[in-house]
């Protein structure tokens, strides 16, 4: 793979175009700096696509991500489109079918606090003292977001739902490989979460995580209920390195640890397939947090999510290891130098409570 890289950006709704125009003064910079040059191609997704073309994932918009080395996506979903039938909504008419359709089960969720962002996490600064770094591996294109069958309606005189867990032994054990092998470039602690104690689909999957397990055996794995999992994370933060869940419960508590950090507007992700020959990953990368409604359209979002979310495209798609690092040296600097959006700004002496464009920038100087 070689320059000029080819990316589908796909800003979305609500404050997805707000941070994505930062991610793309970051991304001009890192030209400007280090030299790659990148094609970008801008598409139509979710509400935005379906107010201008009426379908959430336009085929055009699916082409032009297959034609891409890589997907920068924003945010998808809101309000207005909350009545439409749920296949054509956002989030299931766009966001699952690409996730799907490029097979990106493996979904890293890194999320670090650093240590001069402790004051604003809600859990007491004492926990998390030196800062916090917890990587979530969540499996993302099997459980109950895709099981069939799917159902709601009218069943033996009332209404009812039906949605099935189903995991086939092949999807745990690759999800296993991704978060073993993370974990040994880590702290080499491995947390499955599960709910064995109640679920068959809970059963499968501690059994084939130990089995995995043996392939390595300098990383320490354990195991816990989710229910567990969840309050641990609150009281025990720090004992925690790479977690690894199936879709819904990583959903659930990725958006724990985003706020354990401080906010969700931290939280990058990395969607991945299978790796390539090259040892790269074609990948669609976003913030964990959604189109957050409540404050788009006031320039106030905190765009970091959106810019680690760019460095992890740089890094696991286009293997700019040099440049990825540039960025996430970047934010760290401007979040020392005490420069917060409203969502991370709690007071704290040193700090300064910016706007997203001024947090851009900052971060673009930084770079
Ligand atoms: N990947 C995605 O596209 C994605 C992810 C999650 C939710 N959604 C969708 O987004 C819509 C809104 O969902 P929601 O309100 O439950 O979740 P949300 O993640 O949009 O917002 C939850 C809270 O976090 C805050 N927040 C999120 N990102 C932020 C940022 N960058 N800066 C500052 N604050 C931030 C919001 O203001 C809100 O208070 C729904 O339609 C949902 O389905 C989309
Ligand atoms: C919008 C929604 C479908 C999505 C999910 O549940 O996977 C989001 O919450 C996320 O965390 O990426
Ligand atoms: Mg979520």
């Amino acid at each position: 793979m070689s320059s000029p890289y080819k990316i589908a950006v796909l800003a979305g709704d609500g404050i997805g175009p707000e941070v994505m125009a930062q991610a793309r003064h970051v991304l001009a910079k890192i030209s400007e700096k280090f030299g790659p040059s990148f094609e970008f191609t801008e598409q139509l997704v979710g509400g935005a696509a379906i107010d201008a073309v009426g379908k959430a994932l336009p085929a055009e918009t699916l082409a032009a991500c297959e034609a891409s080395d890589a997907i920068l996506f924003g945010s998808v979903g809101g309000p207005k489109w909350e009545t439409l039938p749920p296949n054509e909504q956002p989030e299931r008419g766009a966001l699952l079918p690409l996730r799907k359709h490029f097979g990106l089960f493996a979904n890293l969720r890194p999320s670090i606090c650093y240590p001069s962002l402790t004051h604003a996490s809600p859990v007491k600064e004492e926990l998390i003292a030196g800062g916090f770094d917890v990587l979530c591996v969540r499996e993302l294109t099997g459980g109950l977001y895709f099981g069939q069958p799917k159902f709601r309606g009218e069943k033996d005189g009332e209404m009812t739902a039906i949605d099935t867990m189903i995991y086939k032994k092949s999807e745990i054990v690759r999800i296993a490989h991704v978060a073993f092998k993370a974990a040994q470039g880590r702290r080499k602690q491995l947390t499955s979460i599960d709910k064995a104690n109640v679920l068959e689909n809970g059963i499968l999957w501690r059994a084939t995580v130990e089995e995995v397990a043996k392939d390595y055996p300098d990383v320490k794995l354990s195991h816990l209920y989710v229910d567990n999992a969840a309050m641990q994370l609150i009281k025990q933060p720090r004992s925690f390195d790479v977690v690894l869940c199936e879709n819904l419960f990583g959903d659930i508590l990725s958006d724990e640890m985003a706020m354990i950090t401080g906010s969700l507007g931290m939280l990058a992700s990395a969607s991945l397939g299978q790796a390539k020959g090259d040892g790269l990953y074609f990948g669609l990368f976003e913030p964990s947090g959604g189109s957050a409604p409540d404050i788009a359209g006031k320039g106030i979002a905190n765009p970091i999510a959106q810019i680690l979310s760019t460095a992890l495209l740089l890094r696991f798609s286009l293997g700019l290891e040099k440049e990825a690092a540039a960025i996430e040296a970047a934010v760290r600097k401007v979040i020392d130098d005490g420069l917060r959006t409203g969502d991370i700004y709690s007071g704290a002496e040193g700090t300064r409570k910016v706007n997203t464009a001024e947090i851009g920038s900052a971060i673009v100087a930084a770079i």
